[in-house]
């Protein structure tokens, strides 16, 4: 049974995912996932923070329909995971690599899921010009992908993840190959999007500072086999500035993940 360390107020909003019971095993004998049992409410920032080969990317992948547990059940905005698929555009996929075509230019890139989705031409890539102007990167709009930098392509990545206007996003590690600067201006900017579009977002990270100062709640796992750990609330309030980085409340909550990690 996971530690859990509650917040009342967001326990009051409707339910956007829950796993019940979810085991994965992949070859007959690994169990990636075991006994997984998480709920994830509209519009919370909930962050999966464990070591390596804990499972969170298969979690990602379950709650995304990319792959079907072993046991037990998993639902996503009403209905069982992959039905989603049915519903596009309430779920957009971050991935750490910002997969982009390269011979489109960076409009068309992130106006690929509205043309997915059927949209009319001028109406996509007018959603798509705002978006990246969202994201700061419209002076860039018709160069190619290999023309901007590694947090450029990043943001890119995120605003075509955007312009559907998802329920739910998920990111595994994206931040994860860039370096420290660019790491903490997307955080900023991820958190400022999130405040302002109110999407539920799933996290995966190994990086505890960035668990702990995006979200509303961190959920700790462990290894051999995968499960849930504990769960912890960051009541820090939003917007948040950096500022709260070295404040006694966030050391206390960054600590508290560690040990978890560590027990
Ligand atoms: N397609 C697969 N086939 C077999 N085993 C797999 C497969 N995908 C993942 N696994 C195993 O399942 C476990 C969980 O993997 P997963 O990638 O979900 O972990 P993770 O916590 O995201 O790790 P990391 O932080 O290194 O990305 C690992 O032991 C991994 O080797």
């Amino acid at each position: 049974m996971a530690l859990t360390f509650p917040n009342p107020a967001m326990e009051a909003r409707p339910v956007a995912i829950v796993l019940r019971d979810v085991g994965m095993c992949y070859d007959g004998e690994t169990w990636a996932l075991r006994d997984v049992n998480l709920t994830v409410r509209e519009g919370e920032f909930v962050s999966l923070l464990g070591p390596s080969g804990c499972g969170k990317s298969t979690i990602l992948r379950t709650i995304a329909g990319l792959q079907t547990v072993t046991s037990g059940s998993v639902e996503v905005l009403g209905s069982p995971a992959g039905e989603l698929f049915n519903r596009r555009g309430e779920l957009s996929f971050v991935f750490q690599e910002p997969t982009l075509m390269p011979w489109r230019s960076v409009l068309a890139n992130v106006a690929l899921p509205l043309e997915l989705m059927g949209v009319p031409k001028r109406e996509r890539l007018s959603r798509a010009m705002e978006m990246l102007a969202m994201v700061g990167l419209d002076s860039v709009a018709n160069k190619l992908p290999r023309q901007l930098s590694g947090g450029m392509k990043m943001r890119v990545s995120i605003a075509r993840a955007l312009v559907s206007n998802p329920k739910l996003l998920l990111l595994d590690e994206p931040f994860a190959a860039l370096d420290e600067i660019t790491r903490e201006r997307l955080q900023e900017e991820l958190l400022r999007l999130w405040q302002r579009f109110g999407m539920t977002v799933v996290f995966v990270t190994h990086n505890v500072f960035e668990a702990v100062y995006l979200s509303s709640r961190v959920v700790v796992m462990q290894a051999n086999p995968g499960t849930v750990r504990a769960e912890l609330s960051i009541e820090t309030p939003y917007p948040r500035s950096r500022e709260v980085i070295g404040t006694p409340d966030f050391m206390n909550m960054v600590a508290k993940a560690v040990q978890l990690l560590g027990d």
